[in-house]
């Protein structure tokens, strides 16, 4: 028997989560049966979502929703052998039981000198999001202009990187001075902090003159600067997620009209039947040396909460995640 540990959530947040929203519970699992597999967490992910989607998707007491890097560690279905790493989406769990439809296998031949907890980054679903936003949603091309913010985080980094691969010219904003030296050091053309910038619009404006094609969204509306038939991908608004009173946001129709704009909000679920193609691409980016991450690390699936919080107070450089 295999006594698990997990994270519940105690009480519905209500504005920025507090230590006391959570509780660390012990639960024993059942011996797996034929078909099924016993995982043990190695990397688990902490992510802006789980902070609206707790509100909506969960009730007091469950165990916290997030996917996890896990290791199989006995195996009944040989799908999964003992020593495969699989993603999971058991929530905050150090075990679990579960059969293998539940779970997506690493992808095969995972490089050794590749840290599999990008698995839950830059290739994995915040690296896909990027992806999608920018050719599905934006249909970014060559020569164009884009504007991402929250660009130092683990989506938005992506999202610059992707779009200098493809020949763009990327402009970045983000919430602190490291943040923007890290983000030069990616290659981004352009990056300002729009926490100490005198004007918003003015560092827009002098980042682009011209103005700009497509809009990589993850915080909060920015719409004058858009150029003609601009492309606006709404993937976020994590500015918005500790509200108590909801924002009323700015007028927008005005520039959406004159200018022809065309936004969308999506879900990088849409686009699930290419994730295994996608990956790939993302991870082939990754080895070539295009494609870089940082990681933000919290050692110790007691400090889930820490590391979640932490996330949410938007320090972090990167991709937030915890190791066992
Ligand atoms: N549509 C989809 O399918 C998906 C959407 N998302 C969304 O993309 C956005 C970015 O996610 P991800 O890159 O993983 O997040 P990260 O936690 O890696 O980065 C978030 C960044 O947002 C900025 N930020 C601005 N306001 C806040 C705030 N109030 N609290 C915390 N951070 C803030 C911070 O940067 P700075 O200091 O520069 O402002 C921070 O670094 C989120 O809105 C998320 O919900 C993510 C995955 C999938
Ligand atoms: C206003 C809130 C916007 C949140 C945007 C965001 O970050 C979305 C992330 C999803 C994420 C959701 C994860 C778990 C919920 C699964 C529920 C379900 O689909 O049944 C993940 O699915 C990928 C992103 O699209």
């Amino acid at each position: 028997m295999v006594v698990s540990k997990a994270w519940t959530l105690r009480q519905h947040f209500q504005g920025f989560p507090k230590a006391s929203d959570f509780h660390l519970r012990e639960e024993t699992l059942p011996q797996p049966k034929n078909g099924q597999v016993l995982l043990e967490a190695v990397f688990l992910s902490v992510d802006p979502y789980m902070r609206p989607y707790s509100q909506t998707m969960m009730k007091e007491g469950d165990v916290m929703i997030g996917s996890q890097v896990a290791k199989v560690i006995q195996s009944y279905n040989p799908s999964f052998p003992v020593g495969c790493h699989v993603v999971s989406d058991c929530g905050w769990r150090s075990h679990w039981v579960c059969d293998g439809a539940e779970l997506t296998p690493v992808l095969p031949d995972w490089p050794q000198d590749i840290p599999l907890s990008l698995a839950l980054g830059a290739i994995g679903m915040p690296g896909l999001t990027a992806l999608y936003g920018l050719e599905e949603v934006c249909e970014i091309k060559k020569g164009e202009t884009l504007l991402v913010n929250a660009a130092a985080g683990a989506v938005g980094s992506v999202v610059g990187q992707i779009a200098k691969i493809k020949g763009c010219r990327v402009v970045g904003c983000a919430g602190t001075d490291t943040k923007v030296s890290y983000l030069k050091e990616l290659g981004f053309d352009q990056v300002f902090n729009y926490k100490t910038a005198t004007s918003l619009e003015e560092s827009l404006r002098e980042a682009a003159p011209h103005g700009y094609d497509c809009y990589f969204e993850n915080t909060c509306m920015l719409m004058p600067q858009m150029r003609e038939y601009g492309r606006i991908a709404v993937c976020g608004s994590i500015s918005m997620y500790n509200d108590t009173t909801p924002q009323t946001g700015p007028y927008v129709h005005t520039h959406m009209i004159f200018k022809q704009l065309r936004m969308e909000g999506f879900l990088c679920a849409r686009w699930k039947h290419k994730h295994q193609q996608s990956l790939r691409r993302l991870m082939a980016w990754m080895t070539e040396g295009k494609l870089r991450c940082n990681e933000h690390i919290t050692i110790g699936f007691n400090n889930m909460p820490a590391a979640f919080m932490g996330m949410l107070q938007g320090d972090n450089t990167g991709k937030a995640v915890v190791k066992v």
